[in-house]
């Protein structure tokens, strides 16, 4: 997805390396465009008040010319006063014209960067889950951390650092032609030369920049991922080589942040001794054209007060780069996954899947992971509508991609998925999904209350409603115990609850969706055996009257279900019910047997506790 291109592969080849800046900067203009339409008028109003107080700053110079030459030399009291009063006036309009553009220039910004955030969310949001299987988190958080915090910076600072300097330079050079053409071409030769120079390190401050960024993904996913792994952590005595391996990480952070922001200066100092060289010659060249009175005292300090002005202005512009260079090698980063598009797209013409009426079927399907070597196929199974499907088999051999497929997280790349004779592609996802609710492995809950947990797969469900869904789930008599009850706060991805009671409230928030196809996948894997057993109960009554979808390990779980099929390295290798499996003798009459054996000292121990 983005491009891991080694850091020196930049920097040996220079032109290469200005190639890949301008084509930053044109993809940050390509990419900002379109977010700042819809606020086309307040630009535009902005521009103007801008325009405005760029005129009036350099109105200061030609007055104070006036001032020198009129009012002070040739003692003219009416062209001293008239002077001073344009002068008040001009400064109290400057600075409510520019409080003004202040607010109009941070605001719009601000409104672009939530703009483009949003874009960003939702494109996210739309990837199928082969990109969360393959893209880590830390990469997906670094691009709203550090690279919208510096398209901010680049977007907030373009016009107090770049517009407005900009502005001030095309000024400045009109007004050193007016005050003298000599002084004027001198200038406008020079000054380019103070930019041309620290060129050479925004270029390379471009490069950094963006690895840099890259840099700053794999440190974010380094500190995420040890927050997670932290009992394994503990647990297993890592921590010095979680501190070695993330040490290694933020090493080669800092060779490429000193890098980055010495560049970064070197752009602005470069700036600043050109123009501290070209000021004292340029100085020099007016006072002795003042001392041989080719010009008047008052142009010189006027033409000294433009030139001091347009040189902070070239400066900010200079001061500017290395903000604009951060701002573009995030641009590079969020145009990289905003190209990713979405594998599993909805086709043009999809239609809404009709409420399902007969049976889900899967015809010779076959199926592989990209990049996997584990391949599922030959898969035949038909799911009547009302009836319990189990899936069971040995670890690996592909229930759950089964069920990936059925909801189509995956689609195959031989045969079928359908639902009463429609192909599962050719309908919308949406509806698809919508007939179904899903227990997975890992029962994930957001950080809100049990309630709002459990209402999210439903979101009209009354408290009623709620409180069935979780009495189903064996859930609601544990949750009433609770201080607060239903308004329990779960805590981050439910780490205030146990195992088992995350489950049962993930459990709660499928059933209360009351869904056509119900599927489970392990979904009672964390449940003691006395909830399990109960929870098997309200499973197999749900069976009467909807379709379930179970995977399995613990084959207690799929006794009732209609049929079952057991699965060994992708293929099906055995079907029928519990008894007849067992009659079979083959490998489900195997993991059955080995499971009695197993559970038998738990339901002993159990009975004595009950005793
Ligand atoms: N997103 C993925 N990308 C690549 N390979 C995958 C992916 N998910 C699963 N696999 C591979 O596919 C195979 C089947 O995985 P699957 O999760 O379907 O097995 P399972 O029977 O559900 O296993 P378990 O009982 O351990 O949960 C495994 O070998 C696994 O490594």
């Amino acid at each position: 997805m983005s491009k891991e291109a080694p850091v020196d592969e930049y920097l040996d080849d220079e032109e290469e390396a200005e190639d890949v800046s301008a084509a930053d900067v044109k993809a940050l203009i390509a990419f900002v465009l379109p977010f700042c339409k819809p606020y086309k008028g307040f630009f535009a109003i902005l521009m103007l008040l801008v325009l405005t107080e760029a005129a009036l700053n350099f109105s200061f110079p030609l007055v104070t010319q006036y001032l020198i030459d009129e009012g002070l030399i040739k003692k003219e009291w009416e062209a001293l006063v008239r002077s001073i009063a344009f002068m008040g006036i001009a400064a109290i309009t400057v600075s409510m014209v520019a409080l003004v553009a202040d607010y109009m220039y941070t605001r719009v910004f601000s409104s672009v960067v939530k703009d483009i955030r949003q874009h960003l969310f939702d494109h996210v949001q739309s990837m199928s889950m082969p990109f969360f299987h393959t893209t880590p988190t830390g990469t997906v958080l670094s691009r709203f951390s550090g690279d919208l915090v510096a398209v901010e910076t680049g977007l907030v600072g373009i016009v107090p650092l770049f517009i407005m300097p900009f502005l001030e330079v095309i000024y400045a050079t009109i007004l050193m032609f007016m005050f003298d053409i000599w002084l004027g071409l001198i200038g406008a030769l020079i000054f380019p030369l103070i930019l041309w120079w620290p060129r050479i390190f925004a270029r390379k401050a471009f490069n950094h920049a963006y690895e840099k960024r890259q840099t700053e993904g794999h440190l974010l996913g380094a500190v995420q991922e040890n927050v997670a792994a932290q009992p394994v952590i503990k647990a297993f005595g890592m921590a010095d080589r979680a501190r070695h391996a993330f040490s290694l990480v933020n090493g080669t952070w800092f060779g490429i942040a000193r890098r980055t922001n010495f560049a970064s200066a070197l752009v602005e100092r470069t700036a600043q001794t050109g123009l501290y060289v070209v000021h004292i010659i340029v100085f020099a060249l007016g006072s002795y054209w003042a001392f041989t009175d080719r010009i008047t005292v008052g142009t010189i300090i006027a033409f000294e007060g433009v030139f001091l002005s347009m040189g902070y202005a070239l400066t900010n512009v200079t001061q500017y780069v290395p903000t604009l260079a951060q701002a573009a090698g995030s641009i590079h980063h969020l145009n990289d996954m905003l190209q990713v598009k979405p594998t599993m797209v909805d086709p043009p013409d999809a239609k809404e899947l009709q409420p399902f009426a007969r049976e889900i079927t899967f015809e010779n399907v076959a199926f592989n992971y990209p990049g996997s070597s584990f391949r599922t196929e030959g898969l035949s199974v038909t799911v009547p509508k009302g009836s319990f499907l189990g899936i069971v088999g040995p670890s690996g051999s592909g229930k759950s991609t089964f069920l990936n497929l059925l909801m189509r997280f995956y689609d195959p790349g031989e045969g079928r998925v359908a639902i009463d004779g429609v192909d599962i592609r050719s309908v919308s996802q949406a509806s698809l999904r919508e007939q179904m609710a899903v227990v997975f492995q890992e029962s994930f809950l957001f950080n809100t209350t049990i309630a709002e947990n459990i209402r999210m797969a439903y979101p009209q469900a009354t408290m009623e409603e709620i409180h069935d869904a979780a009495r189903q789930a064996e859930v609601h008599d544990f949750i009433m115990e609770l201080p607060e009850g239903y308004d329990t706060m779960v805590g981050e991805r439910g780490g205030q609850l146990s195992g088992g009671q995350r489950q049962r409230v993930a459990i709660a928030r499928a059933l209360v969706r009351n869904p056509a196809v119900l599927v489970l996948d392990e979904a009672t894997s964390a449940l003691d055996a006395a909830t399990e057993h109960k929870l098997n109960e309200t499973l197999s009554k749900i069976a009467e009257t909807r379709t379930v979808v179970s995977v399995t390990h613990r084959l207690g779980s799929v006794v009732t279900a209609d049929r079952i099929i057991v699965l060994d390295h992708g293929h099906i290798v055995e079907t029928g019910t519990h008894s007849a499996l067992v009659a079979q003798g083959g490998l489900y009459a195997n993991m059955w047997s080995r499971q009695r054996q197993s559970r038998r000292p738990e339901a002993e121990a159990e009975a004595d506790e009950d005793e």
